[in-house]
């Protein structure tokens, strides 16, 4: 049996750039992952089967257009593997899950079988965030998703991550959106500390926030949420949402913010999780 943790990617900032021929987005993204996430398992079999366990289980079907099996056919080896994915990150909420499903996949079915990784464009053929969660670390994402480049080391920090429970389709949050040639970031400096890092993302935004937010207003009460907490110094949505995140500097903190979000909202997913380095 082999395992591997599939963490929730954390889009600390992200800014919509432009748009190609073939209407994807062109996003300018600082990237993190969190201590928070799915676990898969696999073990040797004859044939591929995907079976689905954990608190988000019952949102997900096991059905061939899975990420994890779509993934496991992308090697194009007609291979066979017995994978349990624990399901905890929420579906469709701006965290990745199933691109980090996917890309833990690629690691767990490349070490069982003792193969290479499929190329960068059939990964990326998975989905646009598949490359970066492939990579795992903090990083600056281009173009749609396919060039990354690495950061300075960032300084410690901790995510709170809530979630209303409410799911919002990508494809409709960047259809909404009011513009899509906006500012590249500026290039990433190093950091002193974690009140520095705080500093640089307040001046940076999340284009798709807005847009996600006028589709489902509730996103504005969880970023609120975090911002209230004592020791938040950002709160912000990821990636298309609904999910949002708090950036904390103690680990106590962050622990205490999460306790009270989700003592105030008990129907919420609420998760606190180390920023990964
Ligand atoms: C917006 C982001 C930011 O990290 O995160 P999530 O909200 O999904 O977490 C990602 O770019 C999402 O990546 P992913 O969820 O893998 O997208 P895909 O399955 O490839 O594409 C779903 C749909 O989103 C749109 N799409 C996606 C990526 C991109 N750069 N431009 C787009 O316009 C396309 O309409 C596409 O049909
Ligand atoms: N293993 C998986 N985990 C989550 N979603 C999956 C998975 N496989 C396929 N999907 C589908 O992919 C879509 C995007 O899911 P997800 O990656 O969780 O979204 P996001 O990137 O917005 O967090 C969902 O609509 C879901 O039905």
């Amino acid at each position: 049996m082999t395992a591997e943790f599939a963490p929730a990617k954390v889009n600390l900032t992200l800014h919509v750039t432009g748009r190609r021929a073939d209407g994807y987005h062109l996003l300018d993204s600082l990237v993190v992952f969190a201590a928070v996430g799915d676990v898969l398992r696999v073990t040797p079999a004859e044939r591929l089967t995907l079976r689905i366990s954990g608190p988000q289980a019952r949102a997900l079907a096991a059905e061939d257009d899975n990420l994890v099996l779509r993934a496991a056919r992308a090697f194009g080896l007609n291979r066979g593997a017995a994978i349990e994915l624990e399901k905890h990150l929420p579906v469709a909420s701006g965290i990745g899950g199933g691109s980090a499903d996917a890309a833990a996949g690629l690691r767990a079915l490349a070490r069982l079988w003792g193969v290479a990784l499929p190329d960068a464009a059939t990964v990326l053929r998975l989905g646009a965030d598949v490359p970066v969660c492939l990579a795992g670390r903090p990083v600056r994402m281009a173009g749609v998703g396919e060039t990354l480049t690495p950061l300075p080391a960032l300084p410690e920090a901790w995510l709170v991550l809530a979630n209303p429970g409410l799911g919002v389709s990508t494809p409709e949050v960047f259809r909404a959106l009011a513009r899509r040639d906006n500012r590249a970031m500026p290039e990433v400096p190093g950091f002193a500390d974690v009140r520095d890092f705080a500093g640089f993302l307040r001046g940076l935004r999340n284009d798709m926030e807005p847009a996600a937010e006028s589709l489902l207003p509730v996103i504005g009460t969880v970023r609120a949420a975090l911002a209230a907490q004592k020791g938040c110094l950002l709160a912000r949505m990821s990636g298309s949402g609904a999910t949002c995140f708090g950036l904390f500097g103690a680990e106590a903190q962050a622990q205490e913010a999460a306790r009270a979000v989700q003592a105030a909202q008990p129907g919420w997913w609420v998760q606190a999780g180390r920023m990964l380095s």
